[in-house]
């Protein structure tokens, strides 16, 4: 279970928000929505650890996150709302060295069986640089699919996908709640996720 318990966030001289709480169980989707600006990758950042909240903490399975040491992140994958991946290398370096620095190694055939159910079936020796945007956020996105963690975090996961990219997210979603993961996502876009529980979290 992961409970936020009176979060505030302060960035720069400007409360973002205050007395945020919420618990997400498994099986559970929590969307935090709110207007460009109101603090949501902001609170995601907070509940990956990268940012401290000004006041409040962030328990995982009943232990503050902070005393849990490395547990909490072998437990989460973070993508955040800029991909992250790196011009000069190719889709199959970009998922093998993410992976690789999240802690998890992932075979060459894992790689391409990824790509390949992100629709990236050959592009994956092009360097990230000639990919679309969408294309890159596919690359990105398709380390969901090595990660093996519970805890989810994705900040705008469908932005610049198309149509059929969204509904493959979408199903990927819906899978990992129903084996008894947890998704945190932001979004801008009407979504229709099937969750054992959803929690939508308004930031002002
Ligand atoms: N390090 C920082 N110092 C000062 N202000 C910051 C810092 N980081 C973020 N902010 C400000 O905090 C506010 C919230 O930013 P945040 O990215 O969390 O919003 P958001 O809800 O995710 O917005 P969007 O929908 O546009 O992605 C913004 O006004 C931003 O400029």
């Amino acid at each position: 279970m992961l409970h936020g318990v009176n979060l505030t966030c302060v960035r720069g001289d400007r409360r973002l928000f205050k007395e945020v709480n919420f618990t997400l169980e498994a099986g559970g989707l929590m969307q935090v929505n709110g207007p460009n600006g109101s603090g949501k990758t902001s609170l995601l950042r907070i509940l990956c650890g990268l940012t401290s909240p000004a006041l409040g903490k962030i328990t995982w399975r009943g232990e503050t996150v902070r005393a849990l040491d490395g547990q909490y992140y072998r437990d989460l994958t973070y993508i955040g709302h800029l991909t992250g991946t790196k011009d000069d290398l190719t889709a199959l370096e970009n998922l093998r060295i993410s992976s690789a620095l999240s802690g998890v190694q992932v075979t060459e055939k894992q790689a391409r069986d990824a790509l390949a159910y992100m629709g990236l079936v050959g592009r994956e020796l092009l360097p990230a640089k000639v990919l679309s945007q969408g294309q890159r956020r596919r690359v990105a996105l398709a380390r969901l699919l090595v990660c093996n963690t519970t805890l989810w975090i994705l900040d705008e996961p469908l932005a610049a996908l198309d149509v059929a990219a969204v509904k493959l997210i979408q199903d990927l979603l819906e899978q990992h709640l129903q084996e008894g993961g947890m998704v945190v996502m932001t979004t801008h876009q009407d979504i229709d996720i099937a969750a054992v529980s959803t929690v939508q979290l308004q930031l002002a």
